[in-house]
C-alpha cells in the first residue's frame, strides 16, 4: 500500500507540485483578489524568517498589514525584520522570539500575547521541521511531533479566544502534500516504537495538522481554519532536509513567492474566507485530503483518541513542576509515550 501511495503522490507531485505545476494553475488566478490593503489588521507568522514564512511576512507588511514574527533565532529574526520593513516601506513588524518545540513557552508566549495585544485577526502556522534522527525537546517530546504538532496545537489553542474577538478571525497551517501518503496513527505519537524514519515522521505530523484544522473548523464556527500545501519550494528546509530531493529537482522547485501565493491568499482575500472551513488547499483551490483508493480516512473514534492525547499531553506538560521541567533529566527521559 505505502508504495502505491508514494508512486501517485510522487506522481501528483510532478504535475502539480512544481513550477510548471504553479504556472499552469496560476493561469486561473483572479490577479484583484490579492489586490487589496490590510492596514489594520495584523498576522502572526511563525518561522517568518526564511523561505514561505518570509514571503508570506513581506506580502502582508506590503500590503500594510501589522506582522508578527514569530521566530527561533533573535539575530536570524531581526534581520529578516529589517528586510521587510526595508522592502516594504511598513514599519508594524514585530519580532517575538519562541521555539515552537518547546510547548511550555509557546504556551507563555501566547499568554503574554493576549496580555499585550487586544486583537488578533489572522494566525499562520507556518514554521516546521524535518529531523532524521529521533531527539527529544526541553519537555521530553519528540521534535519533530514537538515543533510541527504540538506547537501548532497550544499555540493555536491559546489564541483561539484572542482570535475570536477579532474581525474576520483565520488560521492557516503550512502542511504538506507528503501526509497524503500517510494515515492518521494514534498508538505511537512519540514515535518511538520500531525503525525512526524522520520523512515519515514529518508526513505523519502534517496529516496531525490537516485533521487538526478539521477539528479546530467543527469546534470554533467563529473562525475560518484552513491547511494548505505550499507545492515543492526551494527553501533551506528542503536543501537541508533533503539533499538529494532538492539537488534533482533543482529549477523545478517553485520559488518561495510561489510556494506562499496561496498562504497569502487564504490570509488575505475576502474571496478565501467565503469557503467551507477547515479544508485543504493546494494553489488557492480546495482538494482532497486523500489520494484514491490509498486508504488514509481515520474514523471518528480515531480522531477523538488523537484529540484526547493531544490534550492529556499538553495538560501534563504544562501543569509540570517548574524545577522538575528544568531538571537536566528532562531533555533526554521520554516522559510521554
Ligand atoms: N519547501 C517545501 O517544498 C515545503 C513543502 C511542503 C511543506 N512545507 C512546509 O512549509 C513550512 C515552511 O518551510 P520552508 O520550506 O519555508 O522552510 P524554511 O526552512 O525556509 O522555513 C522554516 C521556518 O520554520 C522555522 N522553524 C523550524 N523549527 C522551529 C522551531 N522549533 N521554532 C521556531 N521556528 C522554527 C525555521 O527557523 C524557519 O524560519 C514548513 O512547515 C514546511 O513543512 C515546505
Amino acid at each position: 500500500m505505502s508504495l502505491y501511495r508514494n508512486t501517485v503522490w510522487f506522481l501528483n507531485g510532478i504535475h502539480y507540485y512544481t513550477r510548471k505545476g504553479y504556472e499552469a494553475a496560476a493561469k486561473d488566478f483572479e490577479s484583484q483578489h490579492l489586490n487589496v490593503s490590510v492596514v489594520g489588521r495584523s498576522f502572526m507568522i511563525t518561522g517568518a524568517n526564511s523561505g514561505i514564512g518570509k514571503a508570506t511576512a513581506m506580502a502582508i507588511a506590503k500590503r500594510g498589514g501589522t506582522v508578527h514574527m514569530v521566530c527561533r533565532n533573535r539575530d536570524r529574526a531581526e534581520e529578516a525584520r529589517e528586510d521587510i520593513i526595508y522592502e516594504s516601506g511598513n514599519t508594524e513588524v514585530y519580532a517575538h522570539i519562541v521555539d515552537m518545540s518547546e510547548t511550555r513557552k509557546v504556551k507563555e508566549f501566547a499568554e503574554d500575547f493576549k496580555m499585550q495585544y487586544s486583537s488578533l485577526n489572522v494566525l499562520i502556522n507556518n514554521a516546521g521541521c524535518m529531523v532524521h534522527k529521533r531527539e527529544l525537546s526541553a519537555d521530553g517530546l519528540e521534535k519533530n511531533f514537538a515543533t510541527n504538532t504540538m506547537g501548532v496545537y497550544v499555540l493555536t489553542q491559546a489564541l483561539i479566544p484572542l482570535l475570536q474577538k477579532s474581525r474576520d478571525p483565520r488560521v492557516i497551517t503550512v502542511s504538506s502534500g507528503g501526509m497524503l501518503v500517510q494515515k492518521l496513527r494514534v498508538d505511537d505519537l512519540q514515535s518511538d516504537k520500531g525503525h525512526f524514519d524522520g520523512v515519515m515522521v514529518y508526513a505523519q505530523n502534517k496529516r496531525q495538522q490537516v485533521v487538526l484544522t478539521q477539528q479546530w473548523a467543527k469546534a470554533n464556527p467563529l473562525i475560518h481554519f484552513s491547511v494548505m500545501h505550499p507545492g515543492w519550494v526551494d527553501t533551506p528546509a528542503v536543501a537541508t532536509s533533503m539533499p538529494q530531493f532538492h539537488q534533482m529537482m533543482g529549477d523545478r522547485l517553485r520559488s518561495v513567492e510561489q510556494g506562499a501565493d496561496t498562504v497569502v491568499w487564504l490570509a488575505l482575500c475576502r474571496v478565501s474566507a467565503r469557503s467551507r472551513s477547515g479544508q485543504f488547499f493546494q494553489d488557492r483551490c480546495p482538494v482532497p485530503a486523500h489520494l484514491p483508493l490509498a486508504w488514509t480516512h481515520s474514523s471518528p473514534e480515531d480522531v477523538q483518541r488523537f484529540m484526547s492525547q493531544l490534550e492529556t499531553l499538553a495538560k501534563a506538560i504544562l501543569s509540570q513542576p517548574e524545577e522538575e521541567h528544568n531538571s537536566p533529566m528532562s531533555a533526554t527521559r521520554p516522559q510521554f509515550v
